[in-house]
Order: structure tokens, then C-alpha cells, then sequence
């Protein structure tokens, strides 16, 4: 049997296939998906099987190598993961090995270690007086690491024992998979026997008898032994006694590591459903019926009960007996959805995110393999959920750009949600209040069915949005964060005691230059987009191109002084609140007060619970929050997300004002929202202000257009860093030469040009921008190229990443 493996290393002259002879022993084990060790010039690597050939020639056999290990009893890819894999790297520019790693967990993944061991030869006699050679004489084997670590004087002699074959090393693949292991006890006895022992019991053996007693309720079933100390009030030694007498037995067990386990989640009633709701269900239920591809955008304001919608169509996959994956940005997957999906599915879910530890994540993606559960919800490469009969694929909030990962393999869970949508004859349905225009252009055209829901549950108004120009602010001489209307909203809430949320948009945090007096911003005069201001030199450059002007003095548009780059932080903004308003109880949300594991959701439940007046934050309290006594959100500053160095700007801010507007008055309470903005007349604010999402998107398509963006051009960004400016100069421009005479003639090759972050951790950053419409070629064509600059690159130490479209541009 020939086994065919993709071995673990990452480089495009290896991104293929390697052949090796499964020896009879291995055969059994031997399955498609299965990680192997196998060896690899001196190496020991980790691989995966792709494939296995049952019959082949001796003539054939005899050349290859053996496999020396099969590390799975249960593969952890599917025939379909490994194909799209294949799809991966040709589409995304990866090697197949790394978008295989990236759909399993972290501990599945290898390490190729040195170990040293002792040979046959080594005796007790040879041992001599060194407490290494015991230790291995003892252990027989040990990491090199922990020799060099641990044995420092004696490892200088080590080559001397190699080369008289005490010792030999030999490379060895582990992984980190840890299993949580827990005592369980059980009795043996049958119920008449367990009856008869309780009676021989001597008087004074009350516990024993109660545990007996416990242990008859369960007729052999097994108890966690914790849970029967707790519940008795006991310790373990009459346990003991009963196992010495033959009575129960008391076991190792696997556990998984629950991070909910302890959780009660209270059954959630299913409301009616609204007319609009009705609607949607009804335009996805023949495709969930008839198990076909369907792809869907589900385009629903804040608050219209798209959560309602997504539950209710994972429930109708389940019923035909198939399972469904439920995509969340990170940031969205709060408790609270947690627990919704929990209600309403019980065990049947497996909750992925980047807050478990790597051994719950490793638990959670068990239970899917093992098939005991039929609903995902996690984040991005959750969309890799290994099950074999997927039904429907759920992207809520489908915009945001978490779902694009911003590491090798630089993939889009939506594509990759298409591919397996289509692959397993599954409905796709994304859903968002501001779709990104890319998918919203793609439904006009009728690659998504458009579905919409333009009114909030119950006709709730969405709500009202007052926009301060905070010019005028400057005029009248006020010169604090907070403008005199939501100053007042403020004081208004606090009287009432209902619950406001402040939001500070911190993207482009003070990076870009703007004119506090009239608004105008320094602009790039070929590309339209914002320039950045670069302290060292007092500069402003635009990063696509490379335009470059001195940070004026004045400004251009009024002549004012109060030109300068721009920007405030949510303590600034917490010791304003306290200032203003003494006793006012702020709970702020940010990277400082969550990083500690499980402090985001601590907050929440804090302000939930009432315990805060404010929630004060970044774009981390945005989404997906639903608090009822919520009736003011204010936005202190709308256009620090404008006028960033991106082609999506606008995009983004008008996303951003609708999410975060969309958290006010969504029950009982009626909303308001108050905006504070340089530049109320642009239009990505105007449009939201007005909830008037086909307007935005419209005008926002004008200027794609104008300026050659997606989704009229489409995108690749390589990127070359290197410690001195003339190598990744020259790389650059090298792979640039070569490219262009090859390229279609409606393609354009922007730079080399210094990226808009130009030095990072003291390598030096140049890129080039392709922007194309239809070039087929392109792929194959990047492939080679990349293949031939390699080697070139590695010598001279030089790193190419390549994006195929990109969101961070930077
Ligand atoms: N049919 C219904 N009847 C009554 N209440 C409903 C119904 N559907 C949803 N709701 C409630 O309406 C509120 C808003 O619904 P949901 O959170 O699903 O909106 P959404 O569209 O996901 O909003 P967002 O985009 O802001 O997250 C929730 O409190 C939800 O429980
Ligand atoms: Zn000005
Ligand atoms: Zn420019």
C-alpha cells in the first residue's frame, strides 16, 4: 500500500504530494485524513494523508520510504477538508499543508523535536558515575532541549557517546494533545446483592451504607467521584473501603473540559414570528428541503429578529437530519448568543471561539468529530467544522472583516462558506443591518438571493439620530469631548436612570490630519484618500502611491492653526464623565479591562444587571448587544474611521454608526442617538444618520467605481519586507519587472511603494497592488512567480506574503 502525504513544510517547491510505502502493520490504521510521521531527508515531519493507493508494484515500493506512524484512530479532516485544502492553496497563494493545519486544532499540530536515546550498548557498567547516562538508561529517551537544559556539564560529552554508540538521536513528531481524566466510581453488584451488602453492613458504616444506597439508584451506572463526595458530604476513605471489598470499582474516566458546564440554561420559548420573518423562512425552506445549494443574503435593520430567523432555519436542517455551522464575529460571540443557542439546542451544540484555552477548543471540536453534536457556533475557522453532512452554513453580521484571517492561509470564511455550501448541497445564508458591498453588489447582480427585513420586531421606530457639528461646538467655545446636546441627553438618562452607551470610534486613531475648525482633512490628490501623517519628517504621504506633502502649517481650506492629527482615549473620556457628572457609575470596555479571561463578560453582566449607568468603549461594545434599558448611545467622534488611508472607510464608518446606533431602543424604550462629527455633510454619516442603507450604498458604489475598487476591481496586495531598505527595494521591483509584461493588459500593477506602515519591528516593508477585473491567468501566474523568487528570497532573507483580497492594506 502507498500512502500519498503532504508533509509539513510550508514552501511552495514542497506544496505537492510525497509518496510512502505503509508498511503491513501500519495498513490497518491507515485512513485518508489520518496524521502520519514520516521521515523527510533527515527529518521526522508531521503529515496528513491524502490519498492511499492499495495495489502497487515491488519495482515501485522498493524506492520509497516507510511511514513510521499513524497518529489518529479517528482522522481529523474529511475527504472534503482535504480537497478544500487543494482549493486553498491554489486560490489563496498557501501552501496545502498550511490550509490543512488551519482546520484543526493547535495540539493536532506537530513538532518535529531531537530526542536522544540510549542504544542497545548502554549497561549499567557504562553508566559510570553520570547521572545523564542513568537517566537515560533509566528513561531510555529525552528531548535534546531538556539535556541541553538540564545536564549542562554533561552535555559536551554527548557527540563522544554518539560516536561510540552508547546514544544516537533521532527526531520525533509530537503533538500537545492532553485528555482531562477524572475518577468515576460504580458499583458491580446487581441490585439484590447491593441490598444484602448494605444489610451486612456493621452499624458504624453509615457512609458506606450511603453510598451504597446512591450507587443502587444508578443500577451501574457510573458517578463522577467528586460529584458523589459533594452530594454525600464525605470523604474518600469509606470509597476505599467499599473498592477494597470488591463492591464498586473505582475508574479513570475522560472528561471534556466545559467551559459552560456549569451553566443552567433556561428552556427559550419560540415567539410567533413576524411577517417579515415569515417571509424569509418561507424563501429558504425549498432549498433546506429539497437538500440543494441556495445562497442567501438576508438583509435585516438592528433589531428585526435575524437571530430569530437563523435558529428557526437550524432547526428545520436538523429535522432533516443534517447539521449546521452558525458563524459569529469574534467580538459578537457574547454569552448571551451563547446561551440563546444553548436553550434552544441543548447539548447538541459545540461553541468554538478564541477564548478557550487550546484544550477546551481541542474538547469542543471532539464532539463534532465524534458526531454528538449537529450545531457549531464559533468564529471564523469554525467554518472548517469537521462534519460530513452539512446542511446550512449561518454568517451573521457578514460584513465584518474578522472573517477575513490576517495570517497565512489569508482566507475569507465567506468564500470558504460558499465552497462548502455548494460541495454538500447546503444553503448559505448571510445576514447583516449593512452588508459589505462586495456580497450586496453580488445580490443586485443575482448571485444571492436578496431577502429583507426593513422593519424592527414589533414596528418598533428605529431611532431618532440628532448629528452635532462639533465646529460649531469650537465656535460657541466649547472645547470639551462632549458637545452641549448629548451633554444634556447625558444628564437627562441619569435622572431618568436609564442606561446609556458611549462609543469611542478609535480606528485611525490620530493618525490622520484634520483642520478642528472647518473639518477639512489632507487628502491624496491621485487616489482620494486620506494622507497620513507621519511624525518623523512632519509628513503627510498617501500609502498607495506614495504622494507626499509637509504637514502645513495652516490650514489649506481656512487658514486656521488648528490643523493637527487627531484622537482621544476612553480614559480621557471616563475622567470627563466623572468630572462632569460626579457619581456617574462607567463601566469601560477595552483591550486594558478585558484582557483577563472572562472580564468582557463580567461587564456585560454587569451592566445588564444595572449595576453601571454607562458602558463606555471601542468597537468592542458595537455588536450584537441587546440591553432593554439602553435609550442613548452617544458617538463621540463618527469620523476617525473616515478618513483612514483605506478604500473602505466610508464603508466602514457607515457600518459602524448603524451597528453601534442600532443598540438604543430596541424594547419598550424609545432610542435616541446622538453623533458628534467634523463633517455631518459626508455622506457615508448622512445616510446613516437617515438609516438609509440602499442611498449609502449607491453613492459608495460611484466612488468604487471613480477610483478602481472593489467590487469593480478587484485586489492583490504582495508585500516584501527585508532589515535593509535596497534588498526589499530590490525585491520588490524585481518580482514587479517580472510580472508585468505578463499581466493582462487591463490589469493594473500599482508600486513598488513603501507600505503605509513601512517599518515593523525593524524590517523595512515595500508592496506592490494589483488591481484586475477578469484575469484568469492570474493565479497560476502569481504561483510561478512566487515558486521562482523563492529561492531568492530565502537566501537573502527576504519575506513575500501575498493577499488575494485584501482588508488590511496598511
Ligand atoms: N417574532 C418575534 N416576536 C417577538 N420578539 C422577537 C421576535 N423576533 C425577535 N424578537 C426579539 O426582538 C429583539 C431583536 O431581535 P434580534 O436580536 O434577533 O435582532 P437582529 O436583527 O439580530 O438585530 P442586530 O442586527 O441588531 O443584532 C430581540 O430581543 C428578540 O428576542
Ligand atoms: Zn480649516
Ligand atoms: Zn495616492
Amino acid at each position: 500500500m502507498i500512502a500519498r502525504v503532504i508533509v509539513d513544510v510550508p514552501v511552495n517547491r514542497t506544496n505537492r504530494p510525497f509518496d510512502y510505502r505503509v508498511p503491513d502493520w501500519l495498513v490497518p490504521l491507515m485512513k485518508i485524513g489520518s496524521r502520519v510521521v514520516v521521515p523527510f531527508g533527515p527529518r521526522k515531519l508531521q503529515g496528513y494523508v491524502i490519498g492511499v493507493e492499495e495495489t502497487a508494484e515491488d519495482r515501485v515500493l522498493e524506492k520509497l520510504r516507510d511511514v513510521e506512524q499513524v497518529l489518529d484512530d479517528q482522522p481529523p479532516l474529511s475527504d472534503e477538508l482535504i480537497r478544500l485544502g487543494e482549493w486553498m492553496s491554489r486560490q489563496y497563494l498557501c501552501p496545502w499543508v498550511t490550509a490543512l493545519q488551519a482546520m484543526i486544532p493547535a495540539v493536532l499540530k506537530g513538532r518535529s523535536e531531537k530526542w536522544l536515546f540510549a542504544s542497545e550498548q548502554l549497561g549499567v557498567e557504562e553508566c559510570g558515575r553520570s547521572s545523564l547516562l542513568w537517566d537515560l538508561f533509566r528513561r531510555k529517551k529525552m528531548p535534546l532541549a531538556e539535556v541541553e537544559k538540564g545536564y549542562a556539564e554533561e552535555a559536551m560529552l554527548v557527540p563522544g557517546w554518539i560516536a561510540s554508540g552508547l546514544l544516537y538521536t533521532s527526531y520525533q513528531v509530537t503533538d500537545r494533545v492532553t485528555r482531562k481524566q477524572q475518577s468515576f466510581v460504580r458499583s458491580t453488584l446487581s441490585d439484590e446483592e447491593l441490598a444484602e451488602a448494605i444489610a451486612s453492613l456493621p452499624a458504624r458504616a453509615e457512609q458506606m451504607r450511603r453510598v451504597l444506597a446512591l450507587l443502587a439508584g444508578l443500577h451501574g451506572q457510573s458517578l463522577s467521584v467528586k460529584m458523589l463526595q459533594e452530594e454525600l458530604g464525605i470523604t474518600r476513605s469509606p470509597l476505599k473501603s467499599l473498592e477494597a471489598k470488591g463492591w464498586v470499582v473505582i475508574e479513570q474516566q475522560e472528561v471534556y473540559r466545559d467551559p459552560y458546564a456549569h451553566r443552567r440554561f433556561a428552556g427559550e420559548t419560540k415567539p410567533a414570528f413576524t411577517a417579515q420573518q415569515e417571509r424569509v423562512l418561507q424563501a429558504i425552506e425549498e432549498p433546506i428541503q429539497k437538500q440543494e445549494y441556495g445562497s442567501f443574503l438576508l438583509h435585516g435593520v438592528t433589531g428585526s429578529g435575524k437571530t430569530e430567523v437563523y435558529l428557526e432555519a437550524i432547526e428545520k436542517t436538523l429535522a432533516k437530519g443534517r447539521e449546521a455551522i452558525f458563524l459569529v464575529p469574534e467580538i459578537a460571540l457574547t454569552p448571551q448568543m451563547v446561551e440563546k443557542f444553548k436553550a434552544r439546542f441543548g447539548d447538541e451544540v459545540a461553541v468554538l471561539h478564541s477564548a478557550l484555552s487550546q484544550g477546551e477548543r481541542y474538547d469542543e471540536w471532539r464532539k463534532i468529530i465524534r458526531k454528538e453534536v449537529r450545531v457549531v457556533v464559533g468564529a471564523r475557522s469554525a467554518v472548517f467544522a469537521p462534519f460530513q453532512n452539512v446542511g446550512l452554513i449561518v454568517i451573521d453580521e457578514e460584513h465584518e472583516s474578522t472573517y477575513k484571517q490576517e495570517e497565512t492561509p489569508r482566507y475569507h470564511a465567506r468564500e470558504v462558506a460558499i465552497w462548502r455550501a455548494k460541495e454538500n448541497h447546503a444553503v448559505l445564508l448571510m445576514g447583516s443591518a449593512t452588508p459589505a458591498l462586495e456580497t450586496y453588489a453580488l445580490a443586485e447582480r443575482g448571485r444571492y438571493t436578496l431577502l429583507s427585513m426593513p422593519e424592527r420586531v414589533g414596528n418598533r421606530p428605529l431611532p431618532t439620530v440628532h448629528v452635532v457639528d462639533m465646529r460649531e461646538e469650537l465656535r460657541a467655545e466649547n472645547r470639551s469631548m462632549f458637545s452641549r446636546q448629548l451633554h444634556e441627553m447625558i444628564g437627562e438618562r441619569l435622572a431618568k436612570q436609564e442606561q446609556m452607551v458611549m462609543f469611542l470610534n478609535r480606528r485611525g486613531f490620530s493618525t490622520f490630519v484634520m483642520c478642528r475648525s472647518c473639518g477639512y482633512t489632507l487628502r491624496c490628490v491621485h487616489c482620494d484618500i486620506s494622507l497620513t501623517y507621519h511624525r518623523t519628517n512632519h509628513t503627510a504621504r498617501c500609502h498607495y502611491c506614495g504622494y507626499t506633502i509637509k504637514q502645513p502649517a495652516h490650514c489649506p481650506e481656512c487658514q486656521s492653526e488648528h490643523i493637527r492629527f487627531f484622537g482621544t482615549g476612553t480614559q480621557k473620556v471616563e475622567e470627563e464623565l466623572a468630572k462632569l457628572y460626579p457619581g456617574i457609575r462607567v463601566i469601560r470596555m477595552d483591550v486594558d479591562t478585558t484582557s483577563r479571561k472572562g472580564a468582557h463578560e463580567e461587564l456585560l453582566r454587569k451592566f445588564r444587571t444595572g449595576q453601571g449607568d454607562v458602558l463606555l468603549g471601542t468597537q468592542m461594545i458595537a455588536k450584537g448587544l441587546d440591553f432593554p434599558r439602553v435609550t442613548l448611545v452617544g458617538v463621540i467622534t463618527a469620523d476617525t474611521s473616515l478618513f483612514l488611508p483605506d478604500f473602505r472607510a466610508a464603508e466602514k464608518t457607515f457600518q459602524l454608526l448603524t451597528q453601534v446606533g442600532g443598540r438604543a431602543g430596541r424594547h419598550e424604550l424609545k432610542g435616541d442617538v446622538v453623533v458628534q462629527t467634523y463633517t455631518p455633510e459626508h455622506y457615508s454619516i448622512r445616510h446613516a444618520t437617515q438609516h438609509d442603507y440602499p442611498s449609502f450604498y449607491r453613492e459608495e458604489m460611484l466612488q468604487r467605481r471613480r477610483t478602481g475598487y472593489p467590487p469593480y476591481f478587484r485586489l492583490v496586495l504582495i508585500t516584501f519586507s527585508h532589515e535593509e531598505v535596497p534588498v526589499v527595494v530590490k525585491a520588490a521591483h524585481t518580482m514587479a519587472d517580472t510580472l508585468r509584461p505578463r499581466l493582462a493588459e487591463t490589469t493594473i500593477l500599482l508600486g513598488p511603494v513603501a507600505s503605509p506602515i513601512a517599518r515593523v519591528k525593524d524590517r523595512f516593508r515595500f508592496q506592490i497592488m494589483l488591481k484586475y477585473r477578469d484575469e484568469s491567468r492570474l493565479p497560476d501566474l502569481l504561483a510561478q512567480a512566487t515558486a521562482a523568487f523563492e529561492e531568492w528570497n530565502k537566501q537573502h532573507k527576504v519575506l513575500m506574503t501575498i493577499d488575494v483580497d485584501p482588508y488590511v492594506l496598511l
